[in-house]
């Protein structure tokens, strides 16, 4: 078979449980990564694949079963960069690429600290975008072996440490410029009308709050960054559209100045910012 005919067959496949678009660029993500091939080779390349000496079919079965293709191929995306992921860390957002995006328009060195690093995907691309030294935080340690990885992977410095951020503080770290995160924020009402591929695989520690307590992290991440950020430091928040005001509302009952809700590329409240 033919690559495109292969690419179809796949999206085809796919829109049983994807949309049309979303069928066709995980095909696309599909070939690229599995069998080597660019964009351009897919469409115009007149080899024959054997699609029996590929994974094609036991992919298709995980990807049926509505496992994400990042998890499949164990990288995905974010600010031109490929990451290592697997179950333990979050499969990253264009939202978080906005999030790093306004914070390279702003700061250009200095100490980042970024709280919930995951995949390392937020600190990892500032320090390879600026002069920032990053230092990433995680409760999950699977995720922090991933993000060090990354790290190395990439070439970045970013240091990696292992942190509760509720049950501890930011005291043996250097004081920094800039703490960042992207801290679980999804509320159990909105987990029950969500995609399957996301409550079924990410993990749910990354990405669930109780409904009587959504911004748990965002006050205590709050109280820390008073508390342990330089003077005119910044905090950033990637936030739960929901909760822009009630945020910046944590942020200003903090002493916190310049504070800011910024939308993402949907006009969705999505960051808020501040300066201590
Ligand atoms: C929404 S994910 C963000 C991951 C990554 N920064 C990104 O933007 O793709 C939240 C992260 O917070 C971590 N986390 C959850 N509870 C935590 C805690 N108590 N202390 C530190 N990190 C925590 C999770 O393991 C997860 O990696």
């Amino acid at each position: 078979m033919k690559a495109k005919e292969l690419h179809q067959q796949l999206t085809k496949a796919l829109t049983s449980i994807y949309d049309g678009n979303e069928a066709q660029s995980i095909a696309y993500i599909w070939l690229e990564e599995r069998l080597q091939l660019d964009k351009v080779n897919i469409l115009l390349d007149q080899k024959e694949i054997d699609v029996k000496a590929t994974t094609y079919e036991s992919d298709l079965e995980r990807l049926l079963d509505h496992e994400p293709i990042q998890y499949i191929i164990g990288e995905g995306d974010f600010y031109g960069r490929k990451f290592l992921l697997n179950k333990d860390t979050l499969i990253p957002r264009s939202e978080t690429e906005e999030l790093v995006w306004h914070i390279l328009q702003n700061h250009k060195e200095g100490l980042l600290i970024d709280i919930g690093t995951g995949s390392g995907c937020i600190p990892i691309s500032l320090a390879l975008e600026s002069n920032l030294q990053t230092i990433g935080l995680d409760i999950n340690k699977n995720a922090l072996e991933k993000a060090k990885k990354n790290a190395e992977k990439l070439g970045a410095s970013t240091r990696f440490f292992h942190k509760n951020i509720l049950e501890e503080n930011l005291d043996d770290l250097d004081q920094p410029d800039i703490i960042v995160s992207n801290p679980p924020y999804v509320t159990e009402a909105e987990k029950a009308i969500m995609n399957e591929n996301v409550v079924r695989y990410e993990p749910d520690l990354a990405l669930y709050v109780s409904d009587d307590n959504p911004l748990i992290f965002y006050r205590r991440i709050a109280d820390l960054a008073q508390k342990r950020l330089k003077k005119n430091g910044w905090l950033y928040f990637e936030i739960n559209e929901q909760f822009g005001k009630e945020t910046e509302q944590l942020l200003l009952e903090r002493g916190f100045t310049k504070t800011e809700i910024i939308k993402d590329f949907q006009g969705k409240d999505r960051i808020v910012k501040g300066m201590i």
